[in-house]
């Protein structure tokens, strides 16, 4: 199978000395959209950077389409970079700017023309056309950055936080055109950012970046439901972690002995028993039951064990949403909400002692490091 982009043991040493980018490897499929995620530092823009060529790569190879596209001038690469700053000419017009790419490659101007109207008329942009982009409010500037990079029909369109300068409203609006607009053309995007949500709600595979290295790549449901590393489960969505050493294998589920009590989970790698892993368990997967309510034997044989003690630290309504937070014997916090239907008031009392369960098919079992 040819990938529209493979990265293989890619590496980044800037002449500083510092490694930017360590061993990165990543297949991309025509017209899948990857997001790269990761907290500030951890060499997401270096690695944007290699694939349209505006930095150099140290180790590793990089094909697009099949061909090795290393030593290849950024120009000459089947690629197109959007910047977070738009980088856009405050002394030309909007069709100027758009035209730009197609001017730099010397197409004949009817040729150009053409092009350029189909694409001012996608974006719709048609009427702002002959306006100069400095006058012009951030979301139209964001979508001329767009049209720029999309009209020279790249393979590959690179995106460097493209929302980042958007106020939050507009943000989410964007968020939808762009997924369509990448729906219809069917164009590979990649896209840098350092907010969850817009990575989770944008693509088909999120690559979790730490430090250099690549954490996890996954659907974004299965980040959230099957991290494979304490980062990924610590960075996204809201999980508890229990720390223990593995007891061994029943009826497929992982058993880890905690300070907490002995629990189950589904093991994400093998596990030998005595191993150093953390239980994760969603958020969404805890269940709240009061202690009268039925008994803890009856609890514990419905969640294959998963039950602890904990106490209702506070409990509150937000419009139809109850955010219960409880405190576990070993002094941490955690936050739960659900509607108030699942919550209701009254029934958990501040200072009330409860028990937390959970189907140990929504728990992860993973290495401790
Ligand atoms: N031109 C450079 N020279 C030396 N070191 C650099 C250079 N550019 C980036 N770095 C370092 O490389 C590492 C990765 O930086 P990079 O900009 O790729 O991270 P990032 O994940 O994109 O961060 P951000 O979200 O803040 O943009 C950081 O430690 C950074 O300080």
């Amino acid at each position: 199978m040819i990938y529209d982009l493979e990265l293989y043991r890619i590496g980044k040493v800037y002449d500083s000395g510092t490694p930017a980018v360590i061993d990165f490897n990543l297949s991309v499929s025509k017209g899948e959209f990857i997001a790269f995620l990761g907290p500030s530092g951890c060499g997401k823009t270096t690695t944007l950077r290699m694939i349209a060529g505006f930095e150099s790569i140290s180790s590793g190879d990089m094909m697009v389409k099949g061909v090795r596209i290393n030593d290849m001038r950024p120009a000459d690469r089947p690629t197109s970079m959007i910047f977070q700053n738009y980088a856009l000419f405050p002394h030309m017009t909007v069709r100027r700017n758009v035209g730009y790419g197609l001017e730099v490659k010397g197409m004949a101007k009817a040729e150009r023309d053409a092009k350029v109207d189909r694409m001012l008329s996608k974006l719709g942009l048609d009427d702002i056309a002959e306006k100069k982009t400095d006058r012009l409010s951030g979301g139209q500037r964001q979508r001329i950055a767009l049209a720029r990079g999309l009209v020279v029909e790249p393979d590959i369109l690179l995106l460097d936080e493209p929302l980042g300068a958007l106020d939050a409203n507009l943000r989410k609006a964007i968020q939808n055109e762009l997924k369509l607009l990448q729906r219809t053309l069917g164009i590979t995007f990649v896209f840098v950012t350092h907010a969850q949500s817009e990575a989770l709600a944008l693509s088909d595979r999120v690559v979790v970046m730490n430090q250099g290295r690549v954490e996890q790549i996954s659907p974004p449901h299965q980040l959230y439901t099957r991290p494979n590393t304490p980062f990924v489960a610590r960075f996204i969505g809201r999980n508890t972690i229990f720390t223990g050493a593995v007891r061994g294998i029943e009826d497929g589920r992982t058993i880890v002995d905690t300070p907490l009590g002995t629990l189950a989970g589904s093991a994400n790698g093998d596990m030998s028993p005595g191993a150093a892993v953390n239980v994760v368990i969603p958020a969404e997967a805890m269940e709240v039951h009061t202690l009268s309510s039925v008994t803890r034997a009856a609890i514990s044989r419905q969640s294959g064990g998963n039950v602890i003690d904990a106490k209702v630290s506070r409990f509150d309504v937000v419009g139809h949403i109850s955010h219960l937070s409880v405190e576990l014997p070993d002094g941490r916090a955690i936050a739960l909400e659900a509607h108030i239907d699942k919550y209701p008031p009254g029934v958990f009392p501040e200072g009330s002692d409860i028990l937390l369960a959970w189907n140990p098919g929504q728990a992860t079992v993973i290495p401790a490091t």
